[in-house]
């Protein structure tokens, strides 16, 4: 049984002037990580800050924690956490007063020492946030938006320009939310991001969402999948190519090897392996290579850059 969302957008619009942002954008958030990916100016922030109660949606149905962002905005404040892109804060400010000031506003606040520890900001308590490095800046919004113990955590790209180091923190600290029931909703940039912390990934593209699924869901549904193996070299490829399904496809890549690609499932690895008996092939290696998320981005959103 999978749980309530915990974000619920339906047919959602957002213009700025004539630019269509987001076009008739659904997405459903649930209990766990659920990664935003899309390429640049595809509409991520523009429906994360839609969700926070930032923007207001021109048209659709968003419903967060059960809440209008906009109408019940009071209400919703105090049970999530937001990171900004950039930062939100008073740049004159101190960073550990920044933290300590956002703490008291929450009832049962993380222990804020705790909390600088562990995202390294041990050093930068007494500087001013305008004086933080643009990694530690990153890390000070993060704690901002933890720190009240939220039930649904925002995070747009938590760790872009983060040193790897930090990164590995970041998604410690994801992990730990995630294990003490805090729901995360994150924009990034790194596929490998979201396949380490994502139970959900949602990629968006001029507006909508074109796909959605557990990163294994879509590593499998989406892309084709590459089936290798070597024997020896000139076998009749056309006949291997007429046992196979009709939308798959073999080819000798270099001599004695080969490569067949299309829906790579048990039933074509057999029937490969059931060719190869038959023509007295034994292959002395076979691998099936699995599409990685960047495979399935750039199939579902194309190579071109975006402007
Ligand atoms: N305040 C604004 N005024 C006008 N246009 C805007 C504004 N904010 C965003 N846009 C435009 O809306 C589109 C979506 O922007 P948005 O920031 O939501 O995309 P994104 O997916 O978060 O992009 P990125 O990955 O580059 O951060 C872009 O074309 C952007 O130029």
């Amino acid at each position: 049984m999978r749980s309530e969302p915990v974000v619920q957008v339906q047919a959602l619009e957002k213009r700025y002037g004539t630019k269509t942002a987001v076009n008739g954008l659904d997405l459903v958030a649930r209990q766990g990580v659920t990664a935003v990916l899309g390429p640049n100016g595809a509409g991520k922030t523009t429906t994360v800050e839609i969700c926070e109660g930032y923007r207001r949606p021109d048209s659709g149905t968003v419903r967060v924690l059960g809440l209008d962002p906009v109408r019940e905005s009071a209400a919703l404040r105090s049970r999530i956490g937001v990171m900004l892109q950039s930062g939100g804060v008073y740049a004159g400010a101190r960073a550990d007063e920044m933290l300590r000031h956002v703490a008291k506003l929450h009832a049962r606040p993380l222990d804020v020492d705790a909390l600088i520890e562990r995202l390294g900001l041990g050093s930068c308590g007494r500087t001013t946030y305008r004086r933080l490095s643009g990694g530690q800046q990153q890390r000070l919004a993060l704690a901002m938006a933890v720190v009240g113990r939220p039930e649904l955590v925002f995070l747009d790209e938590p760790t872009a320009g983060l040193d790897p180091q930090a990164r590995h923190a970041t998604w410690d600290l994801v992990r730990d939310l995630r294990a003490d029931g805090v729901s995360v909703v994150l924009t990034t940039h790194y596929m490998d991001e979201a396949e380490q912390l994502a139970d959900d990934v949602a990629i968006i593209d001029a507006g909508r969402v074109v796909a959605q699924g557990s990163p294994e869901e879509l590593c499998r549904g989406g892309a084709e999948n590459t089936l290798r193996f070597s024997g020896r070299p000139g076998l009749d490829v056309a006949s291997l190519l007429k046992a196979l399904p009709s939308d798959a496809s073999a080819a000798e890549v270099t001599p004695g090897s080969y490569r067949v690609t299309g829906k790579v499932d048990p039933q074509l690895l057999a029937t490969v392996t059931s060719w190869c008996a038959q023509h007295g092939v034994l292959p002395d290696r076979i691998s099936v290579e699995r599409h990685t998320l960047e495979d399935v981005f750039l199939e579902l959103t194309g190579k071109e850059l975006r402007s």
